[in-house]
């Protein structure tokens, strides 16, 4: 456990109930994530990752159990969410998407577009800013996502399978820019993923989750130092084993959940 954690869960469970049927998604989570620190869940199909993040977020209540999320600034936002789709306001233009959260907060117009501007250009979507989302790709869509989570500026960030639907050359590059906006904001950020290389290369430490009923049951720090490179992952032997690790767990849990 961490002296003086960001987000602390404690004995966190959730059983969902219907009709006469319970489903017991989450059973006793208990954790401890630090500030700054990029933490990825990965675990089986249906263990209770996003249910998870949404109780986080606020959107869904949990049956028992506590968790924090330590604020450092009243006016910020307690974390701002990006999906796998979803996340973006078809009937506002990509800047006004960037500014949403802002401008539902009521700052000043220079701030919000002194924010928006800047992560439009973190994401590299300057000349984009008065399109419309269905004029954009998926890997455009998502940068929206992510430019607006971080011009938000929350206390944490929860990203429940960013890139899952991106084809492999735009999630590399969404990952590199991910890891480039993070290293400057420092933000907090749970990420869920199902790809082993991309929870290697993008966090500090893995989280790996059993089948249903959905429990930590063991983490791997990835020590790597950052910046990090995509060729790292592949050849670096440490990281290999550790791929190995996660790959192993993920066999086993996956094989008792289809019982
Ligand atoms: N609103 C709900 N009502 C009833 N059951 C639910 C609800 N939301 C989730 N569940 C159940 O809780 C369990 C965990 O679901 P959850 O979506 O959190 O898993 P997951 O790990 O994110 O899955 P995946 O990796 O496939 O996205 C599943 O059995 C799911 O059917």
């Amino acid at each position: 456990m961490s002296p003086n954690p960001k987000i602390s869960i404690h004995q966190l469970t959730k059983v969902f109930y219907k009709k006469q049927n319970s489903v017991s998604a989450l059973e006793n989570i208990t954790l401890d994530i630090k500030d700054g620190e990029f933490v990825c869940l990965v675990g089986p199909s249906g263990c209770g990752k996003t249910t998870l993040l949404r109780i986080l977020a606020g959107l869904e209540n949990q049956s028992s159990g506590e968790f924090t999320i330590k604020k450092s600034d009243q006016s910020r936002p307690n974390q701002s969410m990006v999906f796998q789709e979803r996340g973006i306001l078809p009937w506002l233009t990509v800047e006004e998407n960037v500014a949403f959260g802002l401008t539902m907060r009521h700052l000043p117009k220079s701030l919000v577009k002194e924010r928006t501007s800047h992560f439009l250009s973190k994401v590299g979507l300057t000349k984009f800013a008065k399109m419309y989302p269905k004029e954009l790709s998926g890997g455009m869509i998502q940068r929206v996502s992510i430019a607006r989570a971080f011009a938000n500026d929350p206390e944490i960030l929860l990203m429940d399978e960013p890139f899952g639907a991106l084809d492999e050359q735009n999630k590399y590059i969404l990952q590199e820019e991910l890891l480039s906006i993070w290293s400057e904001t420092k933000k907090t950020v749970l990420f869920i993923t199902h790809s082993i290389d991309e929870a290697l290369y993008l966090s500090d430490r893995v989280l790996l989750m059993s089948a249903q009923p959905g429990k930590i049951i063991n983490e791997i720090i990835i020590d790597l130092p950052r910046p990090r490179k995509l060729e790292d992952i592949r050849t670096n032997p440490e990281i290999t084993s550790k791929f190995m690790e996660i790959w192993s767990h993920l066999q086993v849990e996956v094989q008792g959940s289809r019982f």
